[in-house]
């Protein structure tokens, strides 16, 4: 289990003040292995810098990440095995890929930091990776520039899973695709979901991603986590207007 446990983050409001501005006020959440989760809000209101924090990518200001108990952030740095257990995959995936390694190299990557494997072992199951996430082998020799926008999406989900991280964490990660495109993407991250089993955090402005996706629905604004529902296609369970004008927004209900 992934716990975080009153974190909060502060940053300068601008590199000459010592003025703070809270992204994050405290919160505490709980994520059981396994579930699919949903941080949905609106742009600002902290869900990536939260993510960021979960990810062992931002030192929260006050409060602890624990993965099964231990906290991730220690005195001077990060845990080093929680970069295997967490992945993230971030807004913008090209910029998440080494632009001059071909993919298979970026896939490899991960499994030669984190598993002793030979060579072979190591492209047998790139190859499965990229099987998995849907990549045609003969991918494995080109550039991120060779690929289109939904096959570096993949590549980049490919590099996560080579971790075989017990958590990953998506961040509005079709932004920027047409709608089928987008679809595809949500609809295979689910079915990974459910092959491999890992806890899934899916970060996103929509409400109505958030409610075909997540099991638990997290809901933020202006920094602070409003609203948290178990979600099994009962709409009545949020109860915040917040949450409801969000409802509203993405047309799943009417008033
Ligand atoms: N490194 C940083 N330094 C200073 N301010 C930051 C930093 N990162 C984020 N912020 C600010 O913190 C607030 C929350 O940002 P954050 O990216 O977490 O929101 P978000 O809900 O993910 O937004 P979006 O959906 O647009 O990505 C914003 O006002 C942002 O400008």
């Amino acid at each position: 289990m992934i716990e975080a446990k009153d974190v909060s983050c502060t940053f300068a409001r601008n590199p000459f003040s010592k003025e703070g501005f809270m992204a994050v006020s405290p919160v505490s959440i709980q994520f059981i292995d396994g579930e699919r989760y949903a941080i949905v809000g609106e742009s600002g209101s902290g869900k990536t810098t939260l993510a960021r924090m979960i990810a062992g990518l931002q030192r929260p200001t006050t409060g602890n990440i624990y993965v099964d108990g231990m906290p991730v952030y220690g005195k001077h740095k990060v845990h080093t095995n929680y970069f295997k257990e967490v992945q993230i995959i971030q807004q913008d995936s090209s910029s998440a890929l080494d632009p001059k390694m071909s993919v298979g190299r970026s896939i490899e990557e991960p499994l030669l930091c984190f598993f002793h494997l030979d060579k072979g072992e190591r492209k047998k199951r790139c190859h499965d990776l990229m099987d998995l996430c849907n990549l045609p082998v003969e991918y494995y020799s080109r550039l991120p520039a060779e690929l289109s926008g939904g096959e570096q999406k993949r590549v980049a989900i490919a590099r996560a899973l080579a971790a075989e991280p017990k958590c990953l964490i998506f961040d509005e990660a079709t932004n920027g695709f047409d709608l089928p495109l987008r679809k595809k993407i949500i609809e295979e991250i689910v079915d990974l979901q459910r092959k491999l089993a890992f806890t899934l955090i899916f970060i996103t402005h929509d409400m109505e991603l958030a409610v075909v996706i997540a099991d638990v629905i997290l809901v933020m604004r202006n920094s602070t986590l409003i609203e948290q529902v178990e979600f099994s296609g009962d709409i009545s369970v949020f109860t915040s207007e917040y949450s409801k004008t969000l409802l509203y927004a993405s047309g799943i209900t009417d008033t």
